[in-house]
C-alpha cells in the first residue's frame, strides 16, 4: 500500500468516450501535478494483460482503436482477478501516489467505490463526467453489444449519488465553469481538513 495518506480523492467515472481522460487532466492541470496525480484502475489492469499476451501497453492507455480491440477480453480478465479480490487493482493504482490529491479517472463498479469508501472515510468525492450519445459518437464511439450494456459501462448507473455531475458536451466555457466549482470545492474540503488537523493549545 502507498505510504502516503490522501487529503481527498475524487473518484471519476463516465461512459465510454464521456471525456473522463479529458476533463480529469484539466482537473490535474487546475490543481497542479506537485499536488494531484491522476491514478487509473485500468493501468495495472492493462499492465499485466499487455505483458501476459505480448500487446503494446501504451498502446492500451491511449484513446485509439487498438484499445477498443481488446477491451472485451481485458474486461473479462479484469473481472475474473476482481472475482478473486475486489480490491486488488484499487491497490494496485495507489502504490505509486505520491501527492496528496488523488484522481481516480476510471471507476467502473460499485464495487471499487465501495473500496475507496471503506478504506479512505470521508475523503472520498464520486463524480460523473456525462456527454450525449450524439457527441459520444462524434469522438470514436459506437455501441457494442457485451460492453456498453455490460457492468463495465453500466455499473454505476444505478444505486450511485454522485457528488458532482460534469456535463462534457464540448462547450468550452461550460465545462470550465464546472471545474471552477469543483476545484473551489475541492480547496474549501482541504481547508475544512487542515483545520480538523490544527490541535488547540491546551
Ligand atoms: N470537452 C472536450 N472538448 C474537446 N475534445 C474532447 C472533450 N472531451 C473529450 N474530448 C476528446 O474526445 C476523445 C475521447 O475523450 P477521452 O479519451 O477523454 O474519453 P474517455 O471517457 O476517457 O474515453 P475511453 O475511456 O472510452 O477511452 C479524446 O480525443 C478527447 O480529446
Ligand atoms: C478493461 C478496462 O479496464 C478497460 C478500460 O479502458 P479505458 O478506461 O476506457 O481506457 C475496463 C474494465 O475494467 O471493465
Amino acid at each position: 500500500m502507498t505510504s502516503i495518506q490522501p487529503k481527498i480523492i475524487l473518484l471519476f467515472s463516465g461512459k465510454r468516450k464521456s471525456g473522463k481522460d479529458y476533463v480529469t487532466d484539466l482537473m490535474q492541470r487546475r490543481l497542479t501535478a506537485e499536488m494531484c496525480c491522476i491514478l487509473r484502475l485500468s493501468a495495472p489492469l492493462k499492465q499485466q494483460f499487455a505483458k501476459d499476451h505480448n500487446l503494446n501497453y501504451e498502446e492500451l492507455l491511449g484513446c485509439g482503436q487498438y484499445k477498443e480491440s481488446f477491451r472485451a477480453d481485458m474486461i473479462r480478465w479484469g473481472e475474473m482477478k476482481r472475482q478473486q479480490d475486489s480490491g486488488f487493482f484499487c491497490r494496485l493504482a495507489i502504490q505509486q501516489a505520491t501527492q496528496p490529491i488523488w484522481i481516480i479517472s476510471d471507476c467502473r463498479r460499485i464495487s471499487d467505490v465501495q473500496w475507496f469508501r471503506e478504506t479512505f472515510p470521508d475523503r472520498t468525492k464520486c463524480i460523473r463526467v456525462e456527454a450525449s450519445e450524439q457527441i459520444r459518437s462524434q469522438r470514436g464511439w459506437n455501441f457494442t453489444p457485451g460492453i456498453d450494456d455490460a457492468e463495465s459501462e453500466c455499473g454505476l448507473d444505478e444505486g450511485m449519488k454522485f457528488d458532482w455531475i460534469i456535463g462534457n458536451d464540448g462547450e468550452g466555457e461550460i465545462l470550465n465553469k464546472q471545474l471552477d466549482e469543483l476545484q473551489a470545492s475541492v480547496a474549501s474540503q482541504l481547508d475544512l481538513n487542515s483545520q480538523q488537523n490544527i490541535q488547540p493549545d491546551s
